[in-house]
């Protein structure tokens, strides 16, 4: 007899990442000292990130199983946030069941969270950087993250509230950072076969109070707004969500593309904007472009909002002798005579 369907499901999805990991291994080995150059490249090592939760504890469950049969080395992470009692012990906890499961090395990495964007955004800036470091002392390959189909869905809402366009309905890629190395092989998967595989394998979860405090969007969005709309709209509106983060993230980058090339046509020799020409170009991409100029002047992508881009846009396109606008990263934008200006002031 098989494994349970839930259980098949979550090792196919890794398998499917081990398998690109493999190819893209074997096409660009690793660099390596001279002497060893004609030794056989040592097996890749693939991270998994895990809290200790059904998603990450699955992940690990499913790497812990296929690794070994394609020759890959596993290990895993752990942070500790600090911002629970006890959370130390809980992070120790979770190094020894992975170890249980058969990784190594393991990690659990201590992180202080700071206060920049709020309390959701710091720890997960903590949590990223303390796994990109712990991915480059160990020279892993990659790391695992298991964030699922659900988490996608609440991530395209939380984008479609900010009201800023369809680069944040894209959600999260399966695959990020530095070299492409975190992986999302659970972003098809549901929640629900997360947790029911690691039912069915008995193995412990913890339930991270934080999920379920209101205090947090993501919580009230999973316990309140999404079971609203899954009432009102039916059961696959989650899926829709997931399916609109993968469609909006090609139309995100084939508008990119186009507004880096638009880019190159609507500079004079100067290299200053022609107002006239970024008249013409379609809105989308005369805004990308508008946002590119910002960023190349000094204005922090993260803090450069749809509203900053409209103003300026209204420079080009509703004209009336307005003054400079500012700009984050005291950077300002002004038009003048046919060209527009962006520059740090
Ligand atoms: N403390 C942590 N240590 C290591 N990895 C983490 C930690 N917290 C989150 N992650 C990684 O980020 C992913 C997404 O985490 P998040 O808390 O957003 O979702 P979740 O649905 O609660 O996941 P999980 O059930 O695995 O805790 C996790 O699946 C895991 O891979």
């Amino acid at each position: 007899m098989g494994p349970h369907p839930a259980v098949a499901a979550i090792r196919l999805a890794v398998r499917r990442v081990l398998h690109d990991l493999l190819t893209e291994h074997h096409r660009a080995p690793a660099a390596v000292p001279h002497a060893l150059a004609h030794e056989p490249s040592p097996p890749p090592l693939v991270l998994v990130a895990c809290s200790g939760g059904a998603d990450s504890m699955a992940l690990a469950s499913a790497l812990a199983f296929e690794s070994p049969k394609l020759g890959i080395r596993a290990g895993g992470v752990t942070v500790d946030h600090g911002l629970q009692a006890g959370s130390d012990l809980r992070a120790a906890e979770v190094v020894q069941r992975l170890r249980e499961l058969g990784l190594d090395p393991v990690d659990s990495v201590a992180v202080t969270v700071g206060r920049a964007g709020g309390p959701e955004a710091a720890a997960r800036d903590a949590r990223y950087a303390a796994l990109d470091t712990a991915a480059e002392r160990h020279g892993a390959a990659a790391v695992l993250l298991g964030h699922t189909r659900d988490d996608q869905a609440e991530t395209v809402l939380l984008g479609l509230a900010r009201g800023s366009g369809i680069r944040s309905l894209s959600g999260m890629a399966a695959v990020s950072g530095a070299g492409g190395r975190y992986r999302r092989p659970f972003l098809e998967l549901d929640r629900q076969t997360a947790r029911k595989a690691c039912m069915v394998q008995s193995l412990p979860v913890w339930d991270d109070p934080h999920n379920a405090d209101p205090a947090y969007t993501r919580s009230r969005l999973r316990h309140e707004g999404l079971p609203a709309l899954e009432k009102a709209l039916g059961k696959g509106v989650v899926e829709a969500l997931a399916r609109t983060a993968q469609l909006s993230r090609d139309d995100a980058d084939a508008l990119d593309s186009w507004a880096a090339q638009a880019e190159t046509t609507v500079r004079d020799a100067a290299g200053q904007l022609e107002c006239a020409k970024l008249y013409a170009l379609p809105p989308a991409v005369r805004r990308r472009v508008l946002r590119r100029a910002a960023i190349a002047a000094g204005a922090p992508a993260g803090s450069l909002f749809a509203r900053h881009i409209e103003e300026v846009d209204r420079l080009i396109t509703g004209w009336r002798g307005q003054g400079a606008i500012n700009l984050p990263g005291k950077v300002v934008a002004q038009r003048q005579g046919g060209r527009l200006v962006i520059r740090q002031g």
